[in-house]
């Protein structure tokens, strides 16, 4: 691996996509993690924020959240069925590819996972992150960790990454939102009789806010996509296939709008914050809110607390009847689309026959250069993309 920062001229013209059939030992399934019982909370959210100087009381204010659920993140539970439903998948589909499970943040860590490959000796993996967009956070770190945890566990040389691409606008991810979306219209039909959905429902697309300065700085540079980057371009490319697809054509009001800040009130993060937007919609005559938590693969503390505790409440508060739609979960097209995704890099699918929704993929295999790069922490060495 280098650690030289500038690009060279080569690496930046690296391919985007892989169109040579890769051979894989097994597929590495790579998540956030979280704690599993009240002990693990402190320790979870110290490796969480390590190098960020994140002040304990901001610790013990998240700390909350999982407490109120016995210390017990569901990401876990969320990953072990997610990992079995991998499993069965490709079984069915005769796939001889064994599923290996580690984490950025807890047990099992990514270097246990690691270790265990190289015990079983296996060389060549292909990852799946828990992650669809691209930014700092839900694409970079995943990628600067693996390059850590190869390091630490002395298997650089021996064990190589590849990791399928962002898969924001693959069918398999996007089909269970559309799904919700048009079961939450629906429902919202029939509780009020001759609702004017083009003016009484509103869609509020919910992800992740993330600190401006990243959204900036996501997706290549090259690319142009202005002030919020590729972040922010692939939620709202993936809202309008979502809402063209589950309203048939009906001009339904929707925004993309942020939740689960943090950081300091001077840093700026992506805005409206979720519940401010709700605040603004009882004065435009809206009755019913439909959130969809576009951003999430799972029912992550995110989901259940921010949406399900916070904004379901601040719809009660102004007087909103309010719908939290499903995340992927296992939705079987999901499960299915992740294994159509490992088989892309097997098979070196030519990119036009790849599934993607939107104008804006079907997204890179091979990371740029400096994409998605982190201002505030510095440079790290990065695996499963361009060097550097
Ligand atoms: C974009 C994004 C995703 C992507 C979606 C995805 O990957 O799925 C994501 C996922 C997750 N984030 C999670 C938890 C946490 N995130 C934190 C902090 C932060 N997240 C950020 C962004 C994201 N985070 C950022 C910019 C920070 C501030 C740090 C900084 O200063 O740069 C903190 C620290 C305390 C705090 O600051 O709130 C915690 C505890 C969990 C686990 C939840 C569970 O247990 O179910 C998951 C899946
Ligand atoms: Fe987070």
């Amino acid at each position: 691996m280098t650690l030289v920062r500038d690009a060279s001229p080569a690496a930046a013209d690296g391919p985007e996509h892989v169109t040579e059939p890769t051979a894989y030992d097994a597929i590495l399934l790579a998540s956030f993690g979280g704690p599993e019982g009240q002990d693990d909370v402190i320790p979870f959210l110290r490796n969480v924020t390590r190098g960020r100087g994140i002040p304990d009381e901001r610790l013990e204010e998240v700390a909350h959240h999982y407490r109120a659920f016995g210390g017990v993140s569901p990401i876990n539970d969320q990953n072990r069925r997610l990992k079995a439903a991998l499993e069965a998948e490709l079984a069915d589909r005769g796939i001889d590819l064994p599923v290996l499970w580690g984490n950025r943040n807890w047990d099992p860590y990514l270097r246990e996972a690691l270790i265990d490959a190289g015990e079983r000796g296996y060389r060549s993996l292909i990852a799946i992150a828990t992650s669809a967009y691209s930014s700092y956070s839900s694409c970079r770190q995943y990628r600067e960790d693996f390059a850590a945890a190869l390091d630490e566990t002395g298997l650089s040389g021996t064990i190589t990454i590849d990791k399928v691409r962002q898969f924001f606008d693959h069918p398999g991810f996007v089909q269970p939102f559309i799904d919700g979306v048009f079961s939450a219209i629906a429902e919202f039909e029939q509780r009020f009789e001759g609702i004017d959905v083009t003016r009484e429902i509103e869609v509020l697309f919910t992800t992740h806010s993330i600190p401006s300065a990243d959204a900036e700085r996501s997706g290549p540079a090259a690319r142009g996509f202005g002030p919020e980057g590729a972040y922010a371009a692939q939620h709202r490319a993936v809202a309008e296939v979502v809402m063209a697809a589950a309203t048939g054509g009906v001009d339904i009001p929707w925004q993309l709008v942020y939740q689960s800040r943090s950081g300091p009130p001077t840093q700026p993060w992506l805005e409206p914050d979720i519940n401010d937007a709700i605040a603004e919609l009882p004065a435009r005559g809206v009755k019913a809110v439909v959130i969809v938590p576009l951003g999430f693969v799972s029912d992550h503390m995110e989901v259940m607390w921010d949406l399900d505790n916070e904004a379901l409440e601040s719809c009660e508060e102004h007087g909103l009847a309010g719908i939290r739609v499903p995340t992927p979960g296992v939705d079987p097209n999901y499960v299915s689309g992740l294994v159509d995704l490992v088989l892309e890099r097997v098979n070196g699918t030519p990119v036009d026959d790849r599934a993607s929704l939107t104008d804006l993929g079907p997204w890179y295999d091979v990371c740029r250069p400096g994409c998605c790069e982190n201002v505030r922490l510095g440079f790290k060495p990065a695996d499963a993309g361009l060097a550097p």
